[in-house]
């Protein structure tokens, strides 16, 4: 059997930091090398067992990227965006894969990583679980097979914390419903609705958003037309879900060429 991979957790403190060492220790295939966490937070230089409320461990958790990729094989990132570009640069640099989950990431964010992936190995996605992927390949399917008599809106809901609107998963989910459609998402979404909005324009993919209590991740994709509504769905009733995509994403990586990656190409979807 070869050795476990050596993977480390950035943002180890917060709700999928501490998800994903749950995932990683009860693998038999990785093992969590490192933890890091943003400069100054009351974790640096603490041990990560003790912090998490268990025994202590070897790994210390640290604030500086360079210092603690250093002998591991892949970091596992969902954090912030500006924190994630530039962990992207450090990782590699350093022949780590990087794998993100973060989410929030504008166009300029999303330029500068493809450019550190001509030097390195990303798989980013905005939704990890294995659900959500085949949702977006079921939806750029439906959206391919149906004509704009089908109004496309993309419905999500998250806990109260999540800062960022519409979600990676529901932008994902536009971007397949738009490739389906054969036209761009950019010239198509209408993200916000309020006052005299005018009717519908036909052809536009809509989003919808909910923000309350501790809602894990909803996503629908709605087609309705006269006469009938067509209803994807997905619900996440356990982070767990993205935290073993991430897990699955830092193994397949390994070996890879230089490049950014998806979900659906680790997922071979
Ligand atoms: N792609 C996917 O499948 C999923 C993506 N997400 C995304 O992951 C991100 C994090 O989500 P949560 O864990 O719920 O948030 P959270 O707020 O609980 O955790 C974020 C963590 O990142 C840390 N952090 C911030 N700046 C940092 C820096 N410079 N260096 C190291 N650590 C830093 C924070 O201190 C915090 O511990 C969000 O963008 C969210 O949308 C969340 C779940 C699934
Ligand atoms: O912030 C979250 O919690 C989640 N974020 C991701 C997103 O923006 O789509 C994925 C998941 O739904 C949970």
């Amino acid at each position: 059997m070869s050795e476990p991979l050596a993977i480390v957790v950035n943002g180890v403190s917060g709700r999928m930091g501490r998800m994903l060492v749950e995932v990683i220790n009860a693998s038999d295939k990785a093992r969590v090398c490192g933890a890091l966490e943003r400069p100054g937070h009351a974790w640096v230089g603490k041990d990560l067992g003790e912090m998490l409320g268990g025994t202590a461990t070897s790994v210390i958790v640290g604030e500086d990227p360079a210092q603690v990729l250093k002998g591991a094989q892949a970091v596992i990132d969902f954090t912030a965006p500006a924190a994630t570009v530039a962990l992207a640069r450090t990782a590699a640099q350093m022949g780590v894969a990087h794998i993100i989950g973060t989410t929030g990431f504008t166009p300029a964010h999303l330029a500068e990583l493809q450019e550190i992936a001509q030097a390195g190995v990303i798989v980013r996605a905005g939704n990890m679980s294995l659900g959500v992927n085949l949702l977006t390949a079921l939806t750029r399917k439906v959206a391919e097979a149906l004509d704009s008599d089908y109004d496309i809106e993309i419905i999500e809901g998250h806990h109260r914390h999540k800062v960022d609107a519409p979600s990676g998963t529901a932008l994902m989910l536009g971007e397949a419903a738009a490739e389906g459609r054969g036209v761009s998402l950019e010239d198509h979404a209408v993200r916000a609705r309020d006052g005299i909005t005018g009717a519908r324009e036909k052809g536009s993919i809509g989003f919808a958003v909910v923000r309350g209590g501790d809602i894990i991740g909803e996503h629908d994709v709605m087609f309705a037309a006269d006469g009938e509504r067509l209803i994807l769905r997905h619900i996440a009733s356990d982070r767990a879900v993205f935290a073993r995509g991430a897990l699955k994403a830092a193994l397949w990586a390994q070996g890879r060429e230089a490049g950014e990656y998806d979900m659906m190409a680790v997922l071979g979807l």
